[in-house]
C-alpha cells in the first residue's frame, strides 16, 4: 500500500470506530482487518499505529480542532495529529493527494487547521484538566482521589505502550532454558525484575507463532497479572477456586504454582470464556483444572461451601490499569459502569467468600486503579464478614517478592512498577 492509501485506511477505521463507539477499538480493528485480507502485516501495523496514537490523544485533538471552529471527523483528527505529532515528519500534501486510494485533497479550511496548529504543543495551558488528561470528566476526582499529586505522572506513564510479557510454564521449563529457547527463534526477553516467573519480550516479535508457545513453554501474560497468581500461593495438594476464571490465565499459572498436584477449579458465568480455557489448559499440560459454569442459584457452589484452601476473585472491573493496551477504553467508560460494577464485585466476593474454608485464604484482585473497586471494596467487606482480614504477606504462603505489599494489599501501576495497573488483598478466614 502507498502511504496515502494507508493513511485513507486509516480513516476508515476511525469512521467505523466513531459509528459503533460502545465496541472496543481492538475488536472492532480485527474486523476491519479481517474484512480486508489484501492489506498485508505491515501495511496493517502503520494504520493500526496512526489509529492508536489518535485514540491516545483523542480529546486533546477534539480539543485544537473545537477550538478552530470546526467539527471533529476522523480526517480531521488524523490532519491535527499529523501537525501536533511531536516529530511532525509527513507533509499532508503527500498523503492527501486525491489520487486512487489516496483521501480527497485539503479543503481550504482544512489547510487553515493545518497551518493553525502546525508546531504546536499537543498540550495547551488552556486545556481543562480532563482534556489534558485524556480522561473523562466524571473520572477525573475519583482518579485524583487514587493518586493525589503523583496523578500527573502516574497519568502519563498510562499512556505509554504496554510491554510483552511472558510467564515461564514450571511444568515445562524453567526461566533460563524457555529464555534461551525463545532466543533460537529470534525473541529476545530479558527476565522481570518482580514475578520470579516473567520475561519481558524486547521488540515485538509474533510470540504466538513460535514452538516455545505452541509447545506451552510460555503463556503471554502480563507481570502484574503473574503478580495475583503469585499473591494466591497455591500450593501443591490444596483445594484452589477461581471463581472468575475467564479463559484461566490465572488458572494456568496457579496450576503451575501447584505443581499439577491437588485440584483446582476454574469457574465462569461465561460459557464462551470457559470454552476458550480448555486449549490453553492443555497446551499447559495441566492435569488437575476442572472448569465449572456458575449458573443462578447454583448448587455445585452451595455444596462446596467453607471447602477451599485458596480462592481468587479476578472481578470484572473497569480495567482502568490496562489502559496503556486500550487507550479507546478510557473514552467509552461511562460512570453508570463504574456504579454498575462495583455492585457486582461486591455481590460476587461474598459469594466467593462462603466457598473459602475457616483458615483458608481469599485473594481479591482487580485490573483497575480506583478505589471504588479496590481498597474501598476490601473495607466494605471487612466490615460486611468479620471472620475475614487482612493477611501480611509471607514466603510461606505466596510468592510475592518482599516489600511489595502494605498492610495486606498490592497496587501496581505502569509507572511504578512497570506493569498494568493491578490490585490484590490477600485475606484469611478466621473461622
Ligand atoms: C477480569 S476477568 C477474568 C480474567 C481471568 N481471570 C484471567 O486471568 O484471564 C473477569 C471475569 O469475571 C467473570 N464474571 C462476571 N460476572 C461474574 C460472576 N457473577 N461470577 C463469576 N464470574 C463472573 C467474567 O465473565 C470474566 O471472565
Amino acid at each position: 500500500m502507498t502511504p496515502s492509501a494507508r493513511l485513507s485506511a486509516a480513516i476508515d477505521l476511525l469512521t467505523a470506530m466513531e459509528a459503533t463507539p460502545l465496541r472496543p477499538a481492538d475488536a472492532l480493528a480485527n474486523a476491519f482487518f479481517r474484512e480486508r485480507r489484501y492489506i498485508g502485516g505491515g501495511d496493517r501495523r502503520a494504520i493500526s499505529a496512526r489509529v492508536w496514537g489518535i485514540l491516545r490523544h483523542w480529546r486533546r485533538l477534539h480539543w485544537w480542532i473545537e477550538n478552530a471552529d470546526m467539527q471533529p471527523t476522523p480526517r480531521l483528527l488524523a490532519l491535527a495529529m499529523m501537525a501536533l505529532e511531536p516529530q511532525g515528519r509527513e507533509n499532508p500534501d503527500d498523503l492527501f493527494t486525491g489520487e486512487r486510494y489516496a483521501p480527497l485533497g485539503l479543503t481550504g479550511p482544512e489547510r487553515r487547521l493545518y497551518d493553525r496548529l502546525r508546531g504546536q504543543d499537543l498540550l495547551h495551558p488552556d486545556m481543562p484538566r480532563a482534556v489534558r488528561l485524556e480522561v473523562p470528566d466524571w473520572l477525573l476526582p475519583r482518579l485524583e482521589r487514587t493518586f493525589g499529586d503523583a496523578l500527573e505522572a502516574e497519568l502519563a506513564a498510562m499512556e505509554g505502550e504496554a510491554t510483552l510479557d511472558l510467564r515461564v510454564n514450571l511444568l515445562k521449563s524453567d526461566r533460563p532454558t524457555a529464555r534461551a529457547a525463545l532466543g533460537t527463534e529470534g525473541i529476545h526477553a530479558v527476565e522481570t525484575t518482580l514475578s520470579p516467573w516473567g520475561l519481558r519480550v524486547t521488540g515485538r516479535l509474533p510470540v504466538t507463532s513460535s514452538a516455545a508457545f505452541r509447545s506451552g513453554l510460555i503463556e503471554i501474560q502480563d507481570e502484574g497479572s503473574q503478580l495475583v497468581v503469585a499473591a494466591v500461593g497455591a500450593r501443591p495438594g490444596m483445594r484452589v477456586l477461581d471463581y472468575c476464571a475467564g479463559a484461566a490465565g490465572k488458572t494456568l499459572g496457579m496450576a503451575m504454582t501447584m505443581e499439577n498436584r491437588g485440584h483446582i477449579v476454574a469457574c465462569d458465568v461465561s460459557e464462551p470464556r470457559l470454552e476458550g480455557a480448555v486449549r490453553r489448559l492443555r497446551r499447559a499440560g495441566v492435569h488437575n483444572a476442572e472448569r465449572h459454569l456458575l449458573v443462578a442459584g447454583d448448587r455445585w457452589a452451595r455444596r462446596r461451601s467453607g471447602s477451599f484452601d485458596r480462592v481468587l476473585v479476578d472481578a470484572p472491573c473497569t480495567g482502568t490499569g490496562t489502559w496503556r493496551r486500550n487507550p479507546d477504553a478510557r473514552l467509552r467508560l461511562r460512570e453508570q459502569d463504574l456504579l454498575e460494577l462495583t455492585a457486582k464485585q461486591a455481590e460476587i466476593i461474598d459469594r466467593a467468600a462462603a466457598l473459602v474454608r475457616p483458615g483458608g485464604r481469599m485473594v481479591y484482585a482487580t485490573c483497575s486503579v480506583l478505589h471504588e473497586e479496590n481498597t474501598d471494596q476490601i473495607t466494605a467487606f471487612l466490615a460486611r464478614n468479620p471472620d475475614f482480614a487482612l493477611v501480611p504477606p509471607d514466603s510461606e504462603h505466596d510468592d510475592l517478592p518482599p516489600g511489595l505489599s502494605t498492610d495486606g494489599q498490592v497496587s501496581l501501576t505502569p509507572r511504578q512498577h512497570h506493569t498494568d495497573g493491578f490490585f490484590a488483598a490477600m485475606m484469611q478466614r478466621k473461622s
